[in-house]
């Protein structure tokens, strides 16, 4: 149901000043899904506006909409700045109107440098003067200055950290709007930020906030798009929330609470049902893990128990995020063993493929390049472990298959639960959730997670968290990956905090709280080697 935009003095100001984004009646339809249906969204000037929604709500749509990638169906009204614009919109539309987007996947080309990408509008544009390479870097230099933290402009983008990459990005993106100011006397912009803060560190988050708050203090305004319902209620000024493609509920920020967002969002409030019973895990080492070193990680030694999640964690670039990858064998250890069971793995030969073999399973973070095959149909996908199972002599039993991935869809509520769909059609949140079933299902040996629910909607993610906790309980030691603090307390039995690659605490039982986990972050950039040793036992 709809519910009507409340009428008080914030509404009279919006009808009066020209809005920033006006959208009326935008629907999609792909097949046949309505991801959008007939969407109506004003964002007013100087204001930070939210949308939020479920995995598969139509947020990715309704911003490819936005920026020209996809045709609305006919009968679509698009106002900037007062300007009616006909879709598709174009490139050029956009930015004569200082719409400018930063996606989740950044928009980066990682082969060129900070400065070339800083400038990459320019290139062929009659702005483009470049001088030599050490002025570009300068140029580059001036343009990061206002923003805090420059980074290095010859540095190649494909080497900088997800951080300093979305750094980039934002930078970029605020520069050009502020160039659009110059240039169009003073006309404000739009920023479009479609779940940026996903592979920042809370520190980088802020800084975030602050050019936020500040490029809205110019007059401009902001969609912010993102899971993180603390992040919403902290940053913008009203919400939309989308429900299978609809727009459910328009408010003033400052009238809702997160269990009313949750609400809004998923229909029903959170069952608050994940938690550790710690009684579960029992005390034998079930997977021991020593000399693990990387190119992050300097030499660490771990063990697991029956049963047991065990969370890794610190700030980005501690280590922390490398060791499920190095326990997989996706990336090349250069020291460690682990035994698992009765068998010894050499980790420094150890690859995916035989990882695989051995049982062990790792849920990546970034599925797009190491989860998944996206041009394979989901029951692909989602079989592709245990294809095995569906072999009769020389033929395979396709229905059979069928099925079971149709039923498996459904217990993951994956939407649209079709396994004949190709993977790559399904929203970001939803092919997260086919990739953990894929691997739930294999039955694993041991289970690497990486940021797991990075992307997943706040109710999918208590589904997945008490799903992590179940596989757990049939006795397959866990390890998680994660620098999102609750995340930890509300999954993990035990977390080992990394600082510059070694582990430098231990936190169970009471000590396992978010306050102790952020500041053990923290003060491990300060301690040192030996403190930090004599720490951990
Ligand atoms: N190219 C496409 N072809 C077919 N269906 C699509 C396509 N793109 C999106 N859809 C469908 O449209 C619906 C909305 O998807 P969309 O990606 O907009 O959701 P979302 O709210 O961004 O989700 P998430 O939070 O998981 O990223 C989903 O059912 C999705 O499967």
């Amino acid at each position: 149901m709809t519910e009507a935009i409340p009428a008080g003095p914030e509404q009279v100001l919006t009808t009066r000043s020209v809005a920033a984004l006006s959208l009326r009646n935008v629907s999609k339809v792909f097949g046949g899904t309505h991801a959008l249906d007939r969407v109506s969204l004003e964002v007013a000037a100087g204001e930070v506006h939210g949308l939020v929604g479920e995995n598969g709500s139509g947020k990715s749509t309704l911003i490819k909409v936005l920026s020209g990638y996809h045709v609305p169906e006919p009968g679509a009204t698009i106002t900037i700045a007062g300007r009616e614009v006909a879709p598709p919109l174009s490139a050029g539309t956009l930015r004569s109107l200082g719409v400018r987007f930063v996606h989740q996947d950044l928009g980066l080309a990682p082969s060129l440098t900070v400065a070339e990408n800083l400038f990459v509008d320019e290139l062929g544009s009659s702005r483009w003067k470049t001088v030599s390479r050490s002025a570009d870097h300068r140029r580059a230099r001036e343009v990061f200055a206002p923003f805090g933290r420059v980074l290095d402009p010859a540095a190649k983008v494909g080497s900088l950290s997800p951080a300093d990459q979305a750094h980039l990005a934002v930078v970029r993106a605020v520069s050009q709007i502020r160039q659009h100011h110059v240039e169009a006397e003073h006309q404000p912009g739009l920023l479009v930020l479609d779940e940026v803060t996903a592979f920042l560190p809370s520190e980088e988050r802020q800084q975030l906030f602050a050019l936020i708050r500040e490029i809205i203090a110019q007059g401009d305004s902001v969609l912010f798009v993102s899971h993180y319902l603390d992040e919403v209620l902290e940053i913008t000024s009203r919400v939309s929330v989308l429900r299978d493609g609809e727009v459910v509920h328009n408010a003033e920020t400052a009238t809702l609470d997160s269990d009313r967002l949750v609400e809004l969002i998923i229909g029903r409030a959170l069952r608050g049902q994940v938690g550790v019973d710690r009684a579960e895990a029992s005390n034998d080492a079930v997977a021991t893990v020593t000399g693990l070193r990387g190119s992050l990680v300097d030499g660490v030694d771990f063990s697991l128990r029956r049963g047991e999640v065990l969370g890794v964690t610190g700030l980005l670039g501690s280590g922390f995020e490398q060791v499920p990858s190095l326990l997989f064998g996706a990336v090349p250890a250069s020291g460690g063993e682990l035994r698992l069971g009765d068998a010894a793995i050499d980790l420094t030969t150890l690859t995916p493929e035989r990882a695989t073999q051995r049982g062990l399973a790792l849920v990546p973070g970034d599925r797009a390049s190491a989860g998944a095959a996206g041009s394979l149909t989901v029951a692909e996908n989602l079989t592709l472990q245990i294809l095995h199972r569906y072999r009769r002599a020389n033929t395979l039993q396709r229905r059979r298959l069928q099925r079971d991935a149709r039923a498996l869809l459904i217990e993951y509520d994956v939407r649209p639960p079709d396994p004949a769909a190709k993977l790559s059609t399904l929203s970001g949140g939803n092919q997260q959730k086919v990739i953990l079933a894929k691997w739930l299902t294999a039955g694993p040996s041991l289970l690497l997670l990486d940021e797991p629910t990075l992307g997943i909607d706040v109710g999918s993610r208590e589904e997945i968290l008490l799903r992590i906790r179940a596989v757990a309980r049939e006795g397959v030691p866990v390890i998680c990956a994660t620098s999102d603090p609750d995340q930890l307390t509300e999954l993990c039995d035990r977390v080992l905090i990394f600082g510059r690659g070694s582990i430098v605490a231990e936190l169970w039982g009471e000590s396992l709280n978010k306050d102790t986990i952020t500041e053990r972050c923290y003060s491990a950039t300060v301690s040192s080697g030996s403190a930090r040793q004599g720490e951990y036992q």
